[in-house]
This record gives C-alpha cells, structure tokens and sequence, in this order.
C-alpha cells in the first residue's frame, strides 16, 4: 500500500504564522508541534476540525493466556468487556464521550462465545483459538494476512463514514505478553527488557512471561513482517497493523494509544514504511515495551498519566489538546496586527 508523504510546505507555512501569533515565539511549546503537524496530515492552514473522532477496539484472546500464567485476571474477561463496551460503560467509553468520541468493538478473535452480540460486532473474526506463541504459532500465516485485510476494511469502513480522525484500542486478556513478543522480536531487544506487569501480575508472574518470550522468539526463524506476526503476535495484531497502514494511506491521522497497538505500529511501520508521519502517540503507557516501540517509530507521547488500560483510553485523552493546537492556528490573533 502506497504511504503518502506529509505536505512540508503547509507544515513550514503553520510553523511561521504560529511565530506571528499574539504570543512570545514558541509559547505554546508541544501544542505548537501539533498544530504544525495536523497542517502537515491535512495539507491546509490552519488544519479542518477533528468533529468525528472514531475509536475502534479490536478484542481476542491469546492462546498464550490458556495457562493462566500470564495475567493477572482471567482470560474470560476478554468475552464479557466486549459486552461492557457495548453497553458504553468501559474506560474508553465513558471517556470517549467526554470528548464526543464514538467506539465501536469488533471482536476479531474472542475465544468464548458471543452469540448474543450484534452481527457486526462479529462480522471481521477471524478465528477463535489461537496457538500459544512459547509452543506453536499464534495464527497460520494466511490468517495473520486476512486479519491485516479486516482491519484494513474497519479503517474504510470508518473513513467512508466521515472519520476525522482514527483510534485503534485494544482489549485481551494476555495481550502485554504478545505486546511484548512483537517488540522485542522487530527490534531484536531482549525478552527481560521489554516485559512488564500488564494488568499487575507479580514478580513471579513477569517472570513467567519473559520464560515465554525466550521460548517464543527462539521457537522458530521469523521471515517479515506478516510471519512475524504470525509466529508471535495474533490476529488482533495484525488487524491492528492493517488499520493503521490503511489510515496513514488514506491521510487519516491516527492517536496511537497504549503497549498494544503501539507494538502493531512497529510491524505496520514495518509492512508500509513512512506510515509512522501520519501518527501520534497519545500517552505514555507503563510498559516497557511501549517506551521501546515509541522510541523506534521516533514518537512522543502527549500525555504520560500512568495509564495501562488499554482499549484506547490515553490516546482519547489526547483528542482536546489536538483540537486546542488546532483552534491556536484557527482563531488566535496577530501580533502584526497589535499595531
Ligand atoms: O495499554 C497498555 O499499555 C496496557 C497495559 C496493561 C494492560 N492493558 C490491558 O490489559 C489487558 C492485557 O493485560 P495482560 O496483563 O492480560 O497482558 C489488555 O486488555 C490491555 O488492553 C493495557
Ligand atoms: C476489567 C478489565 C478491563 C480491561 N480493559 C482493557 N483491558 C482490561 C483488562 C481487565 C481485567
């Protein structure tokens, strides 16, 4: 898929009238950045409002939390947030509605059933059951490609639909540990530096995962990006990448969020490079993993709260304050004009 490049010369224009606005030069400090790339993503100056705000959470489970081992709640959990999300009293809907955010939930590979959940809740899964990533591969290779196409369809889906501006979330029981994986496989980091406490597992229970990291990238030789996900990533993953390389080729800017959809950033930068122009990191998230994979697709975090919800819950956060840099170019008035 063919990434655009940013439009520089909007980019330069914002930078100086931002200069020319009725503040000392760089008063704004981030926002400014912001403002400067919201015009470089839309091509104008000032940049368009971001009205509609989309969230879409990709919820599966992961055979690696079959054991239990790996997190400190049951995998159950991933089934019945769905429901929570649908009910709009999760994290990220309550706080996607202060910020006039819609969610939508897809369930992309919950293991349990969801039989009373709306068709189009269901209607991009692609599997239920995945492998565990120490033992076997998470998804055959052709279901880690046509998850990447599901969520390449949910980002057009949204886009033809008026989208402004796109969020991926998240939500697995034992999706840090894949997290984890995907990180330290793309950047060849060392399963101990990456690995965190997810939802709050203890001493023992971080030591369990990095036991599963080391078996996981050893397990087998990883060819690409596609394999990789494959091998030790899962279908939310790769239909995470999909979604963000579509929106970055169809000029959508996109709020990145917490350690998962950070990770699936790092391989979709690695399907599409250039892809990573089109994204912001929302917040900074408590895992080390997250920090790693910033680090590598050269994004800073906005905000950096503490948070490890997931499901798209800091990059929301981050909406008003893109919204502020906007208003900043729009509505602020001139120091040539002070006379
Ligand atoms: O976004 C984060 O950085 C983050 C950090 C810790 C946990 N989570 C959420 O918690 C779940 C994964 O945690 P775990 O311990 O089961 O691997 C999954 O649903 C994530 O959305 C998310
Ligand atoms: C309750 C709960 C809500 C979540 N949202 C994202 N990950 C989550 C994990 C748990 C356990």
């Amino acid at each position: 898929m063919e990434i655009p490049s940013l439009d520089e010369h909007a980019h330069a224009e914002a930078l100086a009238q931002l200069d020319g606005l009725v503040k000392p030069v760089g008063a704004l400090g981030r926002l400014e950045e912001l403002a400067a790339w919201l015009c470089a993503v839309h091509g104008t100056v000032p940049p368009r409002p971001l009205d509609d705000v989309r969230v879409v959470v990709f919820a599966g489970d992961h055979g690696v939390s079959v054991s239990g081992a790996v997190s400190a709640y049951p995998r159950h959990l991933t089934a019945a947030m769905v429901r929570v999300f649908l009910a709009g009293e999760s994290g990220v809907n309550v706080l996607a509605r202060e910020v006039g955010a819609h969610v939508r939930v897809l369930d992309i590979a919950v293991d349990d059933p969801l039989d009373d959940v709306p068709d189009e809740v269901r209607s991009r899964k692609i599997r239920r059951g995945s492998g565990s990533i120490d033992v076997a591969d998470a998804v055959t290779g052709d279901e880690a490609q046509r998850a990447f196409d599901a969520g390449v369809a949910a980002a057009d889906a949204e886009i033809d639909d008026g989208a402004d501006l796109l969020i991926p979330g998240d939500m697995g029981i034992g999706n840090t540990t894949i997290a984890s994986a995907l990180v330290a496989a793309v950047l060849g980091l060392p399963a101990d530096d990456v690995v965190g406490t997810g939802t709050g597992v203890d001493d023992e229970g971080r030591a369990r995962k990095v036991a599963v990291l080391e078996r996981a990238l050893t397990r087998r030789a990883m060819h690409g990006p596609m394999d990789t996900l494959a091998s030790v990533g899962s279908a939310c993953a790769a239909a995470t990448a999909g979604f963000l390389v579509r929106a970055a080729a169809r000029r959508v800017p996109v709020v990145l969020d917490g350690v998962f959809p950070c990770a699936a950033a790092v391989l979709a930068r690695e399907i599409a490079p250039g892809a990573e122009r089109w994204w912001v990191a929302g917040h900074r998230s408590t895992e080390p993993a997250q920090a790693f994979a910033l680090k590598a697709l050269g994004l800073d975090p906005i905000l950096d709260l503490g948070l490890r919800l997931g499901e798209g819950s800091g990059a929301v956060q981050a909406v008003p304050l893109l919204r502020g840099a906007r208003a900043v170019l729009s509505d602020m008035g001139r120091l040539a004009d002070l006379g």
